[in-house]
């Protein structure tokens, strides 16, 4: 467990974060820019130091302004990969892994390099590498010092779309086969999607959710922060059929709610995590008949809200157990006398749940 619990005034932001954050897998730091999150994690780091407070990990403090303890970078165990690579130009790719290893463990070196699939990019330069290839040397290279866990300042951000989709199976390789827990800071809803099995949010330098990733996707602390079109809900499924016909795949969140979403390669029972956005979802108070939406699953109200600057509100809605956001205008939630307790369908396009929704549960 790395417990946080540190105080620090930078300029107008004043960053205080109580949290604990688990050994295992990927915990995404999310917030707007500003919110604190390089801040953050800078100070776990041992980049920057608090003002007060304490930071242990598992057993050993690395930070403690009332104990006098401020473990320098080096020693706190921790790796770190920024948005840039920063790699030297000079050396290798080789070099550039062995750089600050003191210990030289050929079979961890090898497992690495076998991992981000480094090994026909060992003779070469950064200077002929690409973004993503770079990107991969620097994790690499921080992996050769054998932290207990891993940073990680937006690693993708200087990418474009396909290096970042290239990126995205070797981190979650990492986490899985290294068993190293990796604190993953972004603002990229998408990448956490893809990545991260624990979630925590900072806004104006506060933890305003924490969790797993369900839990904090789906919390009513995360509406205020997303537009309309971020709005989304994350439901865990399992994959149940396939059509290959119309190339189609059918997922069921319970016994007897199933969706129908576009064709994931996967086999049947594999877990997988379905977003759908608030704004794909339509309400009808009767079940629809002969409509080209795949998905027709019953739900009831829990909740409306509306926020002043938009002109739709935002219908919470119990589907099995499970919460779905569902975003529909004003003059429609009148219409349907929309309000907790009613018993409704929820239609959700088929066509809506693309390949950047769906992620494999790791
Ligand atoms: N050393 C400093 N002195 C003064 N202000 C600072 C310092 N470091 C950070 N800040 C301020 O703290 C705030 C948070 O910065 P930080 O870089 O941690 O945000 P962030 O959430 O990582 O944002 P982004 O997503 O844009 O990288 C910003 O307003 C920044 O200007």
């Amino acid at each position: 467990m790395l417990t946080i619990n540190i105080n620090k005034q930078l300029g107008d932001l004043s960053l205080a974060v109580a949290a604990q954050l688990p050994m295992s897998g990927i915990t995404a730091i999310f917030g707007r820019s500003g919110a604190g999150k390089t801040s953050l994690i800078n100070v776990l780091g041992g980049l920057s130091t608090p003002d007060s407070g304490e930071i242990c990990l598992n057993n050993q403090t690395l930070f403690s302004r009332q104990q006098g303890i401020n473990l320098p970078p080096e020693r706190r165990g921790i790796g770190y990969v920024f948005q840039e690579a920063r790699l030297f130009p000079h050396y290798s790719v080789r070099g550039n892994l062995n750089y600050g290893c003191r210990d030289k463990d050929v079979a961890h070196f090898t497992k690495v390099v076998q991992l981000l699939g480094l090994a026909p990019l060992l003779k070469r330069y950064p200077l002929g590498l690409s973004g993503g290839e770079k990107q991969r040397v620097a994790i690499g290279r921080a992996l050769l010092t054998k932290p207990k866990m891993l940073l990680m300042d937006e690693p993708l951000a200087s990418l474009d779309l396909p290096r970042k989709r290239e990126l995205i199976p070797y981190l979650i390789d990492l986490a899985k086969n290294l068993d190293l827990p990796i604190v993953y800071v972004s603002h990229s809803l998408d990448e956490i999607l893809q990545l991260a099995e624990h979630m925590l949010v900072l806004e104006n330098g506060r933890v305003i959710a924490k969790g797993s990733l369900q839990q904090v996707w789906n919390s009513e602390q995360m509406r205020p922060w997303l537009s309309a079109q971020e709005q989304s809900s994350l439901l865990e499924v399992s994959v149940a059929e396939v059509n290959q016909n119309y190339s189609m795949t059918r997922v069921t969140l319970s016994d007897d709610v199933s969706l129908w979403v576009n064709s994931v390669s996967l086999q049947c029972g594999a877990k997988l995590r379905v977003r759908i956005h608030a704004n794909h979802i339509s309400l009808c108070r009767i079940r629809p008949q002969q409509t080209s939406i795949r998905n027709i699953v019953p739900v009831s109200v829990i909740e409306v809200q509306q926020r002043d600057e938009d002109n739709h509100r935002q219908v919470k809605l119990d589907l099995a157990g499970h919460t779905l956001w569902a975003n529909v205008t004003c003059w429609a939630c009148d219409d349907l006398a929309i309000k907790p307790g009613l018993s409704l369908f929820a239609q959700i396009k088929g066509v809506s749940m693309t390949a950047a929704d769906l992620a494999q549960s790791h």
